[in-house]
């Protein structure tokens, strides 16, 4: 994917439905654990009410401005790894009642803005719950895959399930479970103890259809390391915790592989000039043939061009985009019929802005003011393909 600056490879946002399970814990040792194996990795505190990152990795300065540009900043390098939180930007122990547009905007910013370079991935720490901001940014970001954090006391199975939808309804596959402080080694006997029986992650697994990636057990030494800004990976890599984030990491990778899972460009552009048709995309293809969409352009003042994974090109007419907007101004939500009418629609309407929505559609706005449609791009291909009237 094209950041605003930078190419990353593969977005894997780190959830769970309840806060507290060790969620931003696990995101940092994994994503330590990846750089380990060679990657290049970064980590976004998305959870920005409660950001922890900075505590974690044990550098809250504020990052570095690049060269002399006013926009743009240097993510912090810690342990290996690139990161940007909140906690970075503000005091840590005062909390950020935020409204969703804020959120919103500082995900932008943390996207637009920072220089990220190549990262192989990037993780998001991701907000607990499953509320808005979660929705956000699934749709800001073109996440490839998510993993769910779990703890065996927090084995809920409807918010989980809850959790699962909101990935679902954005087409973000779940690669599967990472339950946290599953067991621990007794002190006297050296046996292992599960906290509430070992079946608890390995039942809501099976019952939720996943796999069940790791469990990571309970130890002093977690808790110990990220408090002193030193993660276990690096603290205390032979820890049993340790060992199970590895096999985590490991079981990511092959999910990932298996799942064909690709990485999914980002885009995001305003009205520009041009002087003449421009039939060919511009240089930003991808290198992988089954991203969906790789290529999206300003063919004229009033045609859009896409190219499509398999190479074929469709040049979509401004006008014919406006008059078959999805959206529930346009179409009417219970009977699906269209309440726009067509010959409304101005034959000289604009494209203002066109980006990308997560990984699975465009999001316009057209001259005349209008903003809400969000194209699939399974609804857009079979539109190019329709007769031109309508
Ligand atoms: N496996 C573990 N063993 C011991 N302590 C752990 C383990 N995992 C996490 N912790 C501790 O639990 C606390 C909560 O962890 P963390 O902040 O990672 O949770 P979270 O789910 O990200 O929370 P939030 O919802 O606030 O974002 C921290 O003090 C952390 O050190």
């Amino acid at each position: 994917m094209n950041m605003g600056i930078g190419a990353v490879r593969h977005i894997i946002a780190v959830h769970s439905a309840k806060g507290g399970v060790g969620k931003s814990t696990l995101t940092v040792n994994l994503a330590i654990a990846l750089s380990q194996k060679g990657f290049r990795v970064g980590v976004m505190d998305t959870d920005i009410h409660g950001p922890s990152m900075a505590l974690m990795l044990g550098d809250s300065s504020r990052p570095p401005l690049v060269d002399d540009r006013k926009d743009a900043v240097e993510p912090i390098q810690a342990h290996g790894i690139s990161f940007v939180s909140m906690g970075n930007l503000t005091d840590e122990r005062v909390p950020l009642i935020w409204r969703g547009a804020m959120v919103h905007g500082m995900i932008q910013k943390f996207t637009n803005h920072v220089h990220w370079g190549e990262l192989d991935y990037l993780l998001l720490d991701m907000p607990p719950g499953t509320g808005d901001a979660v929705l956000t940014i699934g749709q800001l970001l073109p996440i490839s895959a998510a993993v769910v954090v779990t703890t065996p006391q927090g084995l809920s199975l409807t918010d989980t399930r809850r959790g699962l939808h909101a990935f679902k309804q954005l087409e973000i596959p779940v690669l599967g479970l990472v339950e946290n402080m599953s067991w621990f080694v007794c002190d006297g006997c050296d046996d292992l103890r599960y906290l509430f029986g070992d079946a608890g992650g390995k039942a809501l697994a099976k019952e939720l259809d996943l796999p069940l990636l790791a469990q990571v057990p309970i130890e002093g030494t977690v808790c110990e390391a990220g408090d002193d800004g030193t993660p276990m990976m690096i603290a205390f890599p032979e820890s049993h915790s340790a060992v199970a984030v590895r096999q985590a990491a490991d079981r990511i990778l092959a999910e990932l592989e298996q799942s064909g899972q690709i990485a999914v460009f980002r885009f995001d552009w305003r009205e520009m000039g041009f002087n003449e048709r421009e039939t060919e995309p511009p240089k930003i293809v991808p290198a992988d043939e089954r991203v969906l969409v790789q290529a999206v352009w300003q063919v004229s003042s009033d045609e859009l061009g896409v190219q499509w994974h398999d190479g074929v090109r469709d040049i979509l007419s401004v006008r014919k985009l406006r008059q078959n907007c999805p959206c529930a101004v346009c179409v009417d939500e219970i009977t699906g019929e269209r309440t726009l009418q067509q010959d409304r629609v101005p034959a000289d309407i604009r494209l203002k802005q066109v980006s990308s929505v997560g990984r699975y559609a465009l999001g316009l706005v057209f001259s005349d003011g209008h903003d809400s449609g969000i194209f699939r791009y399974d609804r857009l291909r079979e539109l190019a393909r329709k007769p031109s009237s309508v």
